[in-house]
């Protein structure tokens, strides 16, 4: 598998458009069927040597055909193999209809087959072709298959599965292994299709890859050879690694201010200043070493602290409180590198189009948002309400609306930029749900975005880096956990950096 697909998603859209674009290069589509179905033919095998039987579901569309050459495959390797099919097989077409010819296997009705234990699913039902709700008979035996907890295999995805929004339409098998071709697709990246699919197997089934490429949109799954982390090297000094501000709110919620803060620092940011008003300071000045503080006065102290070009990226939100002092700070940073989160992402819930109309003239994105489900309702709650479209759609549209790059939260965090592109976090442990952890998520961007990374890099490598640290951090961890384990992170990125490549 060539590096790029490692990373790259096609929608089911774009894999149809890949699919007959090389049909038409002259390439032998029943071709492409046959080494799809033997794929999972063989992943069947290795997976399940001691099956007692095979169990083969096919629909009535290509991915039912991938079925009927999985089956035949099996049954030649002298495999108990069964088939049971949604539809009539008399409307089977193309592909579908030679792989049906070419299996020599009885085919029983889908309703027929009692699950039981000791069988092995082949899912080949429904693909990419996957159109509405599944319909209630297949809704039944996906229930008996899960109670039963018999394993299944998924052809391309566990079939009620949306390949594009990996929502769930009705119901959904439970896989254990999905064998899919060519690239993964969204649905098994995004929640919760990522939870239904077992280990994704992607099987070259030799569609040309500049073909691949040809369709390919601007969604890739997050990973590191997709944005560089700044150079650290030996010369650089503090005030070259930037001047990371972030504003605390008032005495009895300096932590999250504090969490950001330490996370920049540690994210590489040179300098990390907390700025705060009066009564915030002791509480401040108890806890931090390393993060300078500066106290804010008043409007005047602010705007010319602001004004200061050395500070090269700001944190906005954590711990801030929400209302007119949120609105007029960000008014008074409007252009500059920010992060803006929590509460700062809350104050503006009865007016966004005052916040874009900030950042509307930079030509490319310097705002980072960083929502949660809840805030991003606030602010899109159109966006987030259009039930037909899914996260990536929904954080697209945003960051399109708000020409700003937009971290949506979650297990799943999507991070897209207003020029369409668009990261499927799938790194981040269930133990990064804990009070702060997004305060350190905030702190990480903006340390990223001090050293001057781009916007939509510093958000997507943030993200990710963030979680990493929760896995190194591991379970029962605290936020506080978060920026020594990114510590810990960092250094052994750098470790393997310096290793001579082999
Ligand atoms: N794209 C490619 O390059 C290749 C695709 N292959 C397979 O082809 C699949 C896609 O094939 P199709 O586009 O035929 O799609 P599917 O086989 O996923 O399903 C399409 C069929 O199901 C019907 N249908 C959709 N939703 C339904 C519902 N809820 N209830 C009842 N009927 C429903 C449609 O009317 C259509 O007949 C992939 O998932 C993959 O398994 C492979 O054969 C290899 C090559
Ligand atoms: N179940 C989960 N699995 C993985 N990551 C999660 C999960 N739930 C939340 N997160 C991540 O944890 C962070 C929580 O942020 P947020 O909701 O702002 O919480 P807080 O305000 O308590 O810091 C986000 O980065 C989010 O993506
Ligand atoms: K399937």
């Amino acid at each position: 598998m060539a590096d790029a697909f490692t990373t790259l998603l096609l929608t089911p859209e774009e894999m149809g458009r890949a699919d007959k674009a090389a049909a038409l290069s002259g390439i032998d589509s029943y071709g492409l069927m046959e080494r799809a179905g033997q794929a999972v033919a063989a992943a069947a095998l290795r997976l399940y040597p001691e099956a007692k039987r095979f169990v083969v579901l096919c629909g009535p569309g290509n991915n039912g055909g991938d079925g009927y050459v999985a089956a035949r495959a099996l049954a030649q390797a002298g495999a108990e193999t069964t088939i049971h099919a949604l539809a009539d097989t008399a409307g089977l077409k193309g592909d579908a209809a030679e792989a049906h010819r070419r299996c020599a296997l009885p085919v029983a009705p889908l309703s027929a087959w009692r699950p039981a234990v000791g069988d092995v699913v082949i899912d080949a039902v429904f693909g990419a072709g996957l159109a509405r709700d599944v319909p209630p008979d297949l809704a039944r035996v996906i229930r008996e298959v899960g109670e039963r907890e018999l394993p299944v295999v998924a052809v391309d995805l566990p079939s009620g599965l949306d390949g594009l929004t990996g929502q769930i339409r009705g119901a959904a098998f439970m896989a254990s292994h999905t064998v899919t071709f060519m690239t993964a697709k969204p649905g098994h990246a995004l929640l919760p299709g990522r939870q239904l699919c077992g280990p994704v197997e992607i099987f070259d089934i030799g569609i040309p890859h500049r073909i691949v490429n040809s369709v390919a949109g601007r969604l890739r799954v997050n990973r590191p050879g997709l944005w560089t982390l700044p150079d650290t090297d030996a010369s650089s000094h503090k005030f070259r690694r930037g001047h990371l501000a972030v504003f605390a709110g008032g005495p009895s919620a300096t932590g999250a201010a504090r969490l950001s803060a330490s996370a920049g620092l540690r994210a590489g940011a040179g300098l990390v200043t907390v700025g705060a008003t009066p009564e915030a300071v002791p509480a401040l000045a108890a806890h931090l070493t390393a993060v300078m503080i500066r106290e804010i006065g008043d409007p005047h102290v602010l705007a010319d602290w602001i004004a200061d070009p050395r500070l090269t990226a700001f944190v906005l939100g954590p711990g801030f409180g929400t209302g007119k002092r949120a609105r007029d700070y960000v008014e008074l940073l409007a252009g500059r590198p920010l992060v803006l989160d929590a509460d700062g992402i809350t104050s503006f819930r009865d007016n966004p189009d005052q916040l874009f109309s900030l950042y509307e003239d930079a030509s490319l994105p310097t705002l980072v948002m960083t929502p949660h489900e809840g805030e991003f309702a606030r602010l899109f709650p159109d966006i987030a309400g259009d039930a037909e479209a899914g996260k990536v759609e929904k954080a697209c549209r945003a960051a399109a609306r708000a020409r700003a790059v937009i971290v949506y939260k979650g297990a799943d965090t999507v991070i897209a930029a207003p020029d369409g592109r668009a990261f499927i976090n799938d790194n981040a442990p269930p133990d990064l749900a804990t009070a702060g952890s997004g305060d350190v998520l905030a702190g990480i961007i903006g340390g990223l975005l001090a050293q001057g990374m781009p916007a939509f890099e510093a958000a997507a490598a943030g993200v990710w880096l963030h979680g990493e640290a929760g896995k190194r951090a591991g379970a029962a961890l605290t936020a506080e956990d978060l920026p020594e384990a990114l510590h810990h992170v960092l250094r052994q990125m750098a470790v393997r950096e310096e290793q001579p490549s082999l």
